[in-house]
Order: C-alpha cells, then sequence, then structure tokens
C-alpha cells in the first residue's frame, strides 16, 4: 500500500485565529497562558486536518512567528528569556532583518552571526515549538539555516555546518525523537563544488542520529541529486512539480539506496487541481525502482487555508484546490494506486474547462511583433521634450503613491465593501480625502504629487479586482510574514480591463492642482508574482495580457491630460527563479510586459517605475532595459552596495534612490537624508537625481509624513542652492 505524507500547512487557522491571538498579545489582550494555549488548539486542529487525509505529517511545525527565527533560538543563536523579548527580536527596534524566502512572498527572519565565529549550543527555548513532538519532528536543517542566515566571517561555512550538525544531532538523540524532518530548500540553490562537498562532510554525521531522519528539499530541482542519495538519511523529499523535469530525469538513473523517495507531485504554491491520472502514471513509475511516499512539492502555507466559504465562480470552483484540498489530493493519488478511481474522476471532471476564455484577447497578444515592445524615440531625444512640458527644477520632489492609510479610511472602505455604504457617498468620501493630499502636497512644496491611493486596499488586489480574468477570494489569506496576511487574487483566464480603473481618482486629484499628478499602475510582473497564475498558457502570455490592460489604462491617462505614469514592479526580484541559469529566459518577458505597457506612449509622457525590498545590485543590467525614464528605488539596507552598482553598469536614466526609511516610524532629518544623498551624488549625476521616500506611505501616519516630508523638500531645497 502506498503511503501519503504532508507538510507546510497553513498555520494560519480558517478564521485567522493564529493572527488574532499573537496581535491580541502584542496588544495586550490576550494573556501568555492564553496564547499558548490558543496556538496549541490551532496547533492540535491543524494534526487533525492532516491526519484526515495522510498518513503522516511533521510534529512541531508551529511557530509564534517565524521557524528561522526559532531555529536560532533552539540553536542558541539569540536568546529569549520571555515572550515578550522573543517578540522583540520579530518587531522590536533591534529587531532582524526580513527578507524574502527563495523566490516566494513569503518573507523570513535573516539570523545574523555580525561577524563572529558561530558557536552552537542546545537551549531550551522560551516557545518550545517541538514540546509533546516524538515523529516526524521538524527542523530547519542546517544548511538552509546557515546559507540563509548573514555575517557568517569569511571562510567559516564549513565549520560552522559541521558544529550545526553536530549540535542537531545532539538534540534529535537527546530528545530521544523517533524520526525527524529535516527542510532543506537551500538544497536546490545554484551551489559550489565545495559546498557540496561541505554538506556530504557535514551530514555524514547524521548517521549518528538514533531515529529516522528524513530530509526535504522543495521549489525547484537540486543539481546533484545523486549526493543526497548517498546521505545517511532515511528519505529524501523532492519536487516533481517545479522542478523543470530536472528531478525526475536524474531519479531515472540513481540507485535508491534503500532510501524512500518523498515524492512531491502535489503543488503547495499554486491552486490548480491536480492532474491526478498524469500524475500517478509519474508514481507507478517510479514506484517500480523506489519506495515510494505521495506528498506535496512545496510547502502548503503558501495556499489559503481552505476552500469552505470561497466566494469563487462555480466554474473556476471546478479547478482549484486550496491547502487542505491538496491533501486531498494525496490521498485521492493514492487511491488511484490502489485502483479505486471513483472519486478521482469526480474531482478532475472540471479541470480544463475554458472559463474565462476571451479570444479577442488572445489574438491581440499573438499579433504582438517585435516592435510593439521598444519605445521611441530614445531617452536621450524624449528626455528633452518631458523636460519642456514638466520644468522640473534639480532635485525635483515626490513621493511613491500611497498616503496613511488611516483608521478612517479603512473603516470607510470597508464598509462600502460590505455594502454598507452606497458607491456615490464612497466615492464621496475618497474624493475628500484627495483634496485633502492634493492640500497638504502643496503646502509642503512638492514637484510632483501622487493622489494617494486611498481607494486601494492592496496594490493587485485593487486591480485585479478591476481585471476580467481575474478573481478575488474573498478569504483566501495567506500569510506572508508574521501574523501579515494578504489574499492573492486568481488569475485563472484572459486578462482585460473592464472599462477604466484608474483614470477617474488621478485625473480628479490634476484637476485640483497646477503640478503633474502621476498616475499610479502596478505592473504586470507584480500582479503575477503576487497572484496564483493560471498554467495552461505560457506565463509571458499572461503577463503580455495584463501589459496590454495597463497599455489601454495610460492611453486613457494621456488622454485626460496626465504628464506622468508610475508603473511598480517591487516583486521584479523576488520572481525571478532560484537558479540564475533560468533568469535570461524569466527576465525576458519580464522586460518585455514592462515595455509593452508603455512602448507607445508620447515622447513627452515621463515613465516611472518603483522598487523595493530587495537586492538589486545584480539585476542591474536587467532593470536597466526596462527603458523607464527614472525609477525610484528603495535602499535602506544596502545604501553602499547599490550605488556601486549603478556606476558598474553606467546608469543613464534618471534615479530617486529613497532618502527616508518609511518601514520604522523614525522622522529623519534633513542632514540624516543628507548623507545618502551626498554618498550618491558621487555616482549619479545631479540632473538625474530625485528626491523621495523609499517606499509608499501607507502604513505611516499624517504626524510622520507631514515633518518628514517637510525634512525631504529642504533638503532638496539646500542641494539647489548649494549646486547654483
Ligand atoms: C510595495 S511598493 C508600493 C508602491 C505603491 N505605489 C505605494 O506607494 O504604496
Ligand atoms: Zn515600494
Amino acid at each position: 500500500m502506498v503511503k501519503t505524507y504532508a507538510y507546510g500547512f497553513p498555520k494560519l487557522g480558517k478564521q485567522r485565529e493564529f493572527k488574532r491571538l499573537i496581535e491580541g498579545f502584542w496588544a495586550q489582550k490576550v494573556t501568555e497562558e492564553e496564547l499558548r494555549e490558543g496556538i496549541k488548539e490551532l496547533g492540535q486542529k491543524r494534526e487533525e486536518t492532516y491526519r484526515k487525509y495522510v498518513d503522516a505529517f511533521p510534529q512541531g511545525e508551529m511557530t509564534l512567528y517565524d521557524p528561522m527565527l526559532d531555529t536560532a533560538l533552539l540553536f542558541g543563536v539569540y536568546k529569549a528569556n520571555s515572550l515578550e523579548e522573543y517578540f522583540e527580536l520579530c518587531r522590536g527596534k533591534n529587531a532582524l532583518e526580513m527578507t524574502k524566502w527563495f523566490n516566494t512572498n513569503y518573507h523570513y527572519l535573516v539570523p545574523d552571526f555580525e561577524g563572529r565565529e558561530p558557536a552552537f549550543k542546545v537551549c531550551e527555548p522560551v516557545w518550545n515549538r517541538h514540546e509533546g513532538a516524538t515523529e516526524n519532528v521538524h527542523i530547519i536543517a542546517p544548511f538552509t539555516f546557515l546559507k540563509l542566515s548573514k555575517g557568517l566571517p569569511e571562510g567559516s561555512f564549513e565549520g560552522a555546518l559541521k558544529e550545526l550538525t553536530k549540535a542537531l544531532v545532539d538534540y534529535v538523540n537527546s530528545k530521544g525523537f523517533k524520526s525527524v524532518h529535516l527542510e532543506d530548500p537551500a538544497l536546490v540553490m545554484e551551489l559550489s563544488e565545495e559546498e557540496w562537498k561541505a554538506l556530504v562532510e557535514a551530514y555524514s554525521l547524521l548517521s549518528e542520529v538514533k531515529g529516522e531522519v528524513n530530509l526535504f528539499t522543495y521549489y525547484d530541482s537540486v543539481d546533484r541529486l545523486e549526493l543526497l542519495f548517498e546521505l545517511p538519511v532515511n528519505g529524501i523529499g523532492v519536487d516533481l512539480v517545479h522542478d523543470r523535469g530536472e528531478n525526475l530525469e536524474q531519479l531515472k538513473k540513481i540507485d535508491p539506496r534503500g532510501k524512500k523517495l518523498f515524492a512531491g507531485v502535489v503543488d503547495g504554491r499554486n491552486v490548480w487541481r491536480n492532474d491526478l491520472f498524469k500524475t500517478a502514471e509519474v508514481l507507478r513509475e517510479l514506484s517500480e525502482k523506489f519506495d515510494v511516499v505521495i506528498t506535496n512539492a512545496a510547502p502548503l502555507f503558501h495556499l489559503p487555508v481552505s476552500l469552505e466559504g470561497a466566494t469563487l465562480p462555480k466554474e473556476l470552483l471546478q479547478k482549484v484546490a486550496f491547502a487542505e484540498e491538496k491533501l486531498k489530493e494525496i490521498k485521492l493519488l493514492a487511491e488511484i494506486l490502489e485502483g479505486k478511481e471513483e472519486e478521482a474522476r469526480e474531482w478532475v471532471k472540471g479541470i480544463n474547462n475554458k472559463f474565462g476564455e476571451i479570444k479577442a484577447v488572445r489574438e491581440r497578444v499573438s499579433a504582438l511583433k517585435e516592435e510593439d515592445f521598444v519605445r521611441k524615440p530614445s531617452y536621450k531625444e524624449r528626455v528633452k521634450k518631458q523636460q519642456e512640458v514638466l520644468n522640473l527644477p534639480l532635485f525635483p520632489t515626490t513621493t511613491i503613491g500611497s498616503f496613511p492609510q488611516t483608521e478612517e479610511v479603512r473603516r470607510v472602505r470597508l464598509l462600502y465593501r460590505k455594502g454598507k455604504l452606497d458607491k456615490e457617498s464612497y466615492e464621496t468620501f475618497i474624493r475628500g480625502e484627495i483634496a485633502k493630499a492634493i492640500q497638504i502636497q502643496e503646502e509642503l512644496g512638492l514637484d510632483i504629487f501622487v493622489h494617494g491611493e486611498f481607494e486601494r486596499t492592496d496594490m493587485v488586489e485593487f486591480f485585479a479586482e478591476k481585471m476580467k480574468g481575474i478573481a478575488t477570494t474573498g478569504n483566501g489569506w495567506v500569510i506572508s510574514y508574521g501574523t501579515r496576511c494578504y489574499r492573492p487574487p486568481i488569475i485563472y483566464g484572459d486578462v482585460e480591463r473592464d472599462g477604466v480603473m484608474t483614470v477617474p481618482e488621478i485625473a480628479f486629484a490634476q484637476s485640483l492642482t497646477d503640478k503633474p499628478v502621476k498616475g499610479m499602475l502596478t505592473g504586470p510582473v507584480t500582479i503575477i508574482a503576487w497572484s496564483f497564475v493560471r498554467e495552461d498558457i505560457p506565463i509571458s502570455e499572461v503577463a503580455y495580457q495584463i501589459a496590454l490592460a495597463l497599455k489601454d489604462e495610460i492611453r486613457d491617462y494621456e488622454e485626460a491630460g496626465i504628464k506622468i505614469v508610475q508603473i511598480d514592479e517591487p516583486a521584479i526580484r523576488e520572481k525571478a527563479p532560484i537558479k540564475k541559469r533560468n533568469w535570461k529566459e524569466y527576465f525576458d518577458w519580464a522586460i518585455k510586459s514592462f515595455r509593452l505597457c508603455h512602448s507607445s506612449v508620447k515622447p513627452e509622457t515621463q515613465i516611472h517605475t518603483h522598487m523595493c525590498y530587495s537586492e538589486f545590485g545584480e539585476i542591474m543590467e536587467y532593470i536597466l532595459e526596462m527603458d523607464f525614464d527614472v525609477i525610484s528605488i528603495e535602499a535602506s539596507r544596502s545604501k553602499g552596495d547599490i550605488i556601486e552598482a549603478f556606476e558598474k553598469v553606467n546608469f543613464d536614466r534618471q534615479i530617486g534612490l529613497g532618502v527616508w526609511d518609511i518601514h520604522s516610524p523614525y522622522v529623519p532629518s534633513a542632514e540624516e537624508m543628507k548623507e545618502i544623498v551626498e554618498r550618491a551624488l558621487r555616482v549619479i549625476p545631479k540632473e538625474n537625481f530625485w528626491i523621495n521616500p523609499d517606499c509608499g506611505l501607507k502604513t505611516r501616519r499624517w504626524e510622520e509624513v507631514i515633518p518628514a516630508l517637510r525634512n525631504l523638500v529642504k533638503l532638496a531645497g539646500e542641494l539647489r542652492k548649494e549646486t547654483n
């Protein structure tokens, strides 16, 4: 009988209980006892869900914030003597840095060794996620833990890996765990010979573990899969969905050496139902050689908890599966292999329906020619025309788009969305907010205005609601970090505008001022990165469809007299494949989709883009090809590096390097902002330099925004004087 296994089920809870408990504790509305009790219950509910569908699953997966932090605490990299101290590390003044977890939209806390020689010591953490666990105990594997940490002294990786593996072995043996579930997704990265060698050497120590060890990889293929089968472990988990066929190819040649193969065949990252009978074929073939356990490919926490209560059209409901339904698919696969096909046949009945097809959109994309992706005239020529129209001073000042989403804004928007406020009153309210924002910008003396994005809940969901072919889920919440949730929309069909999306608000804002107001759009790559995307057509086509919808919107902006358009692409780096050898293919469509948005604008229309939350140094060459006129970029973390990167590529466009880190309530002085500018001006000519915050201001309060922007405008004034 084929065995089944699953891991990474969302910790959030159907009613977002996780969020309520933790945030309640922060607000001192939930006591520590209630928190511990509540989390325990939530953990039990998860286990019950697993048990309904699969034979086995990890224990001790539950965290109060992030598993990387839990691992760091377990091995003594940090100390927390109370839950307050634990959460200090997550969100306090000296919190760990947060960064994207591989190419997903989940952010983890980055352990930092700060250049110190690491020493690991098993600690009894204040939050012990392994309490009561005995089997398949969930731990982030040493290789992934160290690979994703920072600040290890040069040359110490190999030693640290051995030390940490030793500590792990001691821990597992001292607790007497029957088996452990080691998560090692970093093994799918492009690793050097030395790294593979270090891995094999360090993990040879796993032979001392008394219980069973299973090692899980996911998100891509493992380049040297055969090496994993030589390790002293009992089972290897591989991703057979996101591996471009590379894992499967290797498995054909690999000697199983008595190991179990955890075959990840049910997608943990996307919502589409599994083509069960096709998958069963693959499993059958693998079973001839391997002792196969059916499992998910990638942890399931990238998906909403369950379809129960989802408000989706029924044709779409027939095609999708959220986390709980993915568990069911694992079970159905096992049934097929045992000859029980009935329920599985029912399950896949609708998966290929053509819901959402719009022929005209398909034709429009297939008619695209190379020149449709090229803007004319060249930057050099058009910049002159733009300057004639805009007549901007040196160091133009602007903001990134959103202004504070106050309690009131959120309350009124919610009333409207729940149908408790009529459209007209809602629109009047939004206009009122826009008018206030324009007034404030006027008083501050900024050069380029924004309307404030008060009508937008989320920069992707807002557009999803305005486009045909994209569904929003109502309650399909997914954690993006800590307790922060978002609802990824589902791109299921051909995408087209359903009338204008943003023009009325922008045009209204423009009608109130003589200063240019920026049209504000979310770019195709970001819409794709933060949604679940259809897989029945190439992703490049999906991107071009979205680009064409945005292109139509930009044409309407121009007709409404808007002179500057900003197309935000904050997710462009995160969406890049884990392996660099796959970058070219990705950036090809990513860049072309951006260019398609703006290729037919008038020369005098100035195109901006905005990016944030990533390391841009290594993608600088690609960024340049997007052919924008101005880029604003968040760089609070690595100002130095990014400036160097600009120098290397000979950056000839205008740039606004964020001078205010908007992730903190701290209001920087003009002098502090100036430091950043001065460093940057050594590399970027002053004619090309804009002054702006790091990112949008929606999470800030007006009490911080007004003084900070006043300082920002003051700084621009001083810089102008100095250059005169
Ligand atoms: C994550 S990037 C955000 C850009 C958006 N225009 C804003 O200002 O909020
Ligand atoms: Zn941003």
